[in-house]
């Protein structure tokens, strides 16, 4: 049986970049997927938005929905100043698995927890689990019908304070309009959209920055 492609971007990772070296294993999966197979990564284009909001917010606490290969959690951890930390939710076990390796070649698995699951079940764990009194940074990259009601759920579970910054990828493609509405609409947010590029195309997608405002 074949492999997967998650398997084929960690083997990439593995015999082109350097160990410890966050900076070779983004470029090494920019360049395989842009080169040889594309693959759901933020990417190159979108990946400088999410670096400079990350950097505007030094997040101490930072929590990512939808980890994938872990190339969005190791552009989000590079930035992280020490004594902070990222959670990042992945549902996909297999993804998992790859993600973990991946994360710990660009030497950052120190400031990243990967917890596995249904992000619906692991919010709401957050507070007593995982001692987090609420988020300064949220990157939301998993399946655009979860964008709104995990928001709706970080909200309940008092998980945003005023000032926390979330940042959602691919609201235009495949686009997630029921999210765009509530957070462009709510007197809770300010919003704002950074146009760009869905990864390794030319087609139009963007980020949207959206501040809770508590
Ligand atoms: C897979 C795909 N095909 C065509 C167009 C866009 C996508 C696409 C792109 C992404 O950046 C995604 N990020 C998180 N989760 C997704 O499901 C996802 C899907
Ligand atoms: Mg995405």
């Amino acid at each position: 049986t074949g492999s997967t492609q998650p398997q084929r971007i960690l083997k990439a990772v593995q015999n082109n970049a350097t160990w410890g070296d966050a900076e070779s294993v983004i470029a090494t999966i920019d360049n395989y997927c842009r080169r040889k197979e594309w693959a759901m990564n933020v990417g190159d284009d979108k990946g400088p938005i999410l670096d400079s909001v990350v950097s505007e917010v030094s997040p101490k606490v930072a929590l990512e929905l939808g980890t994938y290969c872990g190339y969005s959690t190791i552009r989000i951890a590079r930035l992280l100043s020490p004594g902070s930390c990222l959670i990042t939710l992945e549902f996909n076990p297999d993804c998992a698995i790859i993600a973990r390796q991946i994360i710990a070649w660009a030497g950052l698995q120190d400031r990243v927890q990967l917890l596995e699951g249904p992000s619906k079940d692991l919010i709401p764990q957050m507070k007593e689990s995982f001692r987090v009194k609420s988020f300064d940074f949220v990157f939301l990259d998993h399946w655009k019908e979860y964008y709104l009601p995990d928001t709706k759920l970080l909200e309940e579970c008092g998980l945003l304070r005023k000032g926390t910054v979330l940042l959602a990828d691919n609201v235009i493609c495949p686009g997630t309009p029921k999210y765009l509405e509530y957070v462009r609409n709510s007197p809770r947010y300010e919003s704002c959209y950074f146009k760009s590029h869905l990864e390794y195309t030319k087609v139009e997608d963007g980020l949207e920055k959206s501040v809770f405002l508590g």
